[in-house]
């Protein structure tokens, strides 16, 4: 089964940019910007990754990856390496996600268009996943920034409709509130970019009934989505991105078997598996489904369901999808 699941043309659709870099890749960017690796970058590489922290201990992480990828060569180079490492995994498509950052070397505007430009260029390289751009608004840096992000998005959303596919709502949730961000969010739907917001992260039910009825394209983790609130999402039939590995290792969920992906799954409301952060949490799209699978018994066909939900929920196009779909059944057929 677990080379099954290896071979397995897998669709991706929750992984965050910076989130998705391995300890080898975070190692090869700190050698691009510092010269050949030292001791110290190679202990501070190895602190990244996330064994049984709490949610906001592994938001600091984040910063390690940050760091190396502060210009544009690092940059390039780190959304090389995610495709690299996703397609090395029999990844088919991926969403990729992330939120554009100002400093010294770069505006977002750059900061954004030389991950497209990178994706773009990709293509050559790795020619059999086909790689979408969902930027993210990060709720924690305020709503100015969020401002500054949705313009570098707005400059930017023709040149690249190919590959900016939606957006996202991400950072961390324990900090500032969805309402401030609903004017923003409302602008994006205006103009047909589905959104896929973190929702249900953390207990919070009244945030989270305000993102229901606000409406999402899909909704990522909902780890805590409960009662009334969990009643409407089913409703809405409004799809689940479990990350299974993200949450045991973030601690919101508290084991496997515990995953709420499960409730899910056997009530047929579409979920699919994703990785968050493969670099940070130590594991791979066919990882998570070997977890999902042995902790569950998962059969086949219901291997089949899931790969399923995952085309028929992502932002690609009807040709797109359907091209997916046929790489699938065709797997699954054999
Ligand atoms: C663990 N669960 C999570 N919940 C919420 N947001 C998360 C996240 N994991 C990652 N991010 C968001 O993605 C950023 C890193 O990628 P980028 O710098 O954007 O490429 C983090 O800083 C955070 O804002
Ligand atoms: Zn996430």
């Amino acid at each position: 089964m677990e080379e099954f699941i290896q071979r397995m043309p897998k669709v991706e659709l929750h992984a965050h940019l910076n989130g998705s870099l391995t300890t080898a890749a975070l190692l090869e960017l700190g050698a691009q910007k510092y010269g050949s690796t030292n001791e110290e970058l190679e202990k501070l590489v190895e602190s990244f990754k996330v064994m049984g922290e709490s949610l906001d201990e592994c938001f600091k992480k984040f910063k390690i990856a940050h760091d190396l990828t502060n210009t544009r060569e690092g940059l390039a180079h780190a959304t090389l390496c995610v495709i690299r490492d996703f397609a090395k995994d029999n990844v088919v498509y991926v969403e990729l996600r992330t939120t554009p950052k100002q400093n010294e070397n770069m505006s977002k505007t750059e900061y954004l268009e030389c991950v497209l430009e990178s994706i773009r260029s990709a293509r050559k390289e790795f020619p059999y996943i086909i790689v979408k751009l969902l930027p993210s608004i990060d709720r924690s840096q305020g709503i100015d920034s969020a401002k500054s992000t949705m313009d570098a998005i707005l400059k930017l959303h023709k040149k690249f409709s190919d590959i900016i596919k939606g957006i996202d709502l991400s950072g961390n949730p324990n900090v500032e509130n969805f309402s401030n961000y609903k004017l923003i969010f409302e602008t994006f739907r205006n103009m047909n970019l589905p959104l896929s917001l973190h929702c249900g992260e953390v207990e919070n039910e009244e945030e989270i009934r305000e993102m229901i009825d606000f409406g999402m394209a899909r909704c990522g983790h909902g780890t805590f989505i409960k009662e009334s609130n969990l009643q409407k999402l089913i409703e809405k039939r409004i799809p689940v991105e479990c990350c299974l590995s993200s949450n045991v290792k973030c601690g919101t969920v508290s084991t496997y078997d515990d995953h709420h992906f499960k409730y899910f799954l056997d009530n047929s409301h579409p979920v699919v598996i994703c990785t968050d952060d493969f670099g940070v949490f130590d594991t791979t799209l066919s990882k998570e489904f070997i977890i999902a699978q042995k902790t569950f018994g998962l059969s086949k066909e219901q291997l089949f369901t899931l790969s399923k939900n995952a085309v028929l929920s992502s932002f690609a196009s009807e040709e797109e999808k359907q091209s997916l779909m046929q790489m699938i059944e065709n797997y699954f057929m054999k």
